[in-house]
């Protein structure tokens, strides 16, 4: 089933993986949960928990709440993660090197399958899982030659660079891209971009510090 992105905010994704989440913790000790005890996990409300489940279809049975590892399913299903999902990687300096070598980041549904870079020096060096930093040039044929779809890349270039390497993806066929740099992409709206900025969320971590409410 697809889901109209303008029918969906952003927060009830984000909350959806958050469910996810706790869903996963909560399924070690329990088979069903309702909406008032995920809510009180989630410091939200009932009522919110069950709206936005509500948005992707009718699961809960009334009275007894939901079965969690159906639930799990359900979600996993509506977020893509019940299958292996390909991804490249492009910039492997620090960032890119910190994710590749490190693949419990990544989680579950999704794999590693190409690593690019532009510096020469890089370029044929074997890391991880045996995998071949490639020229950021050869993405396109890369994709075609790779039995199965590569349509999401994670972006770890220099700032400076983001835009022009965003659109050489773009131009080979990439549909998504995890920008890991600071910079503000400008793509179709074809192109679906989630950006990750550990800085930034620190600053807001660090407003929410200094203006927490004494008890
Ligand atoms: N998301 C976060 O929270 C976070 C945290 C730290 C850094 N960053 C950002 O991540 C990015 C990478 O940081 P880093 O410390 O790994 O930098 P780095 O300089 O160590 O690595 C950048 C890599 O990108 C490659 N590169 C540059 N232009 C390219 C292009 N057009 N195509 C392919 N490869 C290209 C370089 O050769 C290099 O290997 C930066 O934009 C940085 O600001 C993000």
């Amino acid at each position: 089933m697809k889901f109209k992105k303008l029918e969906i905010s952003e927060k009830v994704i984000q909350r959806l993986t958050e469910y996810l989440s706790i869903l996963k913790d909560v399924q070690k000790y329990e088979n069903e949960i309702n909406s008032i005890e995920l809510s009180k996990i989630m410091n939200t409300t009932s009522a919110q928990v069950r709206k936005d489940l509500s948005t992707f279809g009718d699961f809960g049975v009334r009275g007894k709440g939901y079965d969690i590892s159906k639930l799990i399913e359900i979600i996993e299903d509506i977020l893509g993660i019940n299958k292996v999902n390909n991804v490249i990687i492009v910039g492997h300096g620090k960032m890119g090197e910190m994710i590749s070598s490190n693949r419990n980041v990544l989680g579950k549904g999704f794999q590693i399958v190409g690593i690019f870079d532009k510096d020469k020096n890089k370029i044929g060096k074997v890391v991880s899982d045996n995998l071949e930093i490639r020229d950021v040039n050869g993405v396109k044929e890369f994709r075609e030659n790779f039995c199965g779809e590569v349509d999401t890349a994670i972006l770890a270039v220099v700032k400076e660079q983001a835009q022009f390497a965003a659109e050489q993806l773009v131009k080979n066929g990439i549909k998504a891209i995890l920008n890991m740099t600071t910079y503000k992409l400008e793509l179709g709206s074809d192109i679906t971009v989630v950006n990750i900025d550990i800085s930034a969320k620190l600053q807001e971590l660090n407003f929410w510090r200094l203006n927490k409410e004494e008890k």
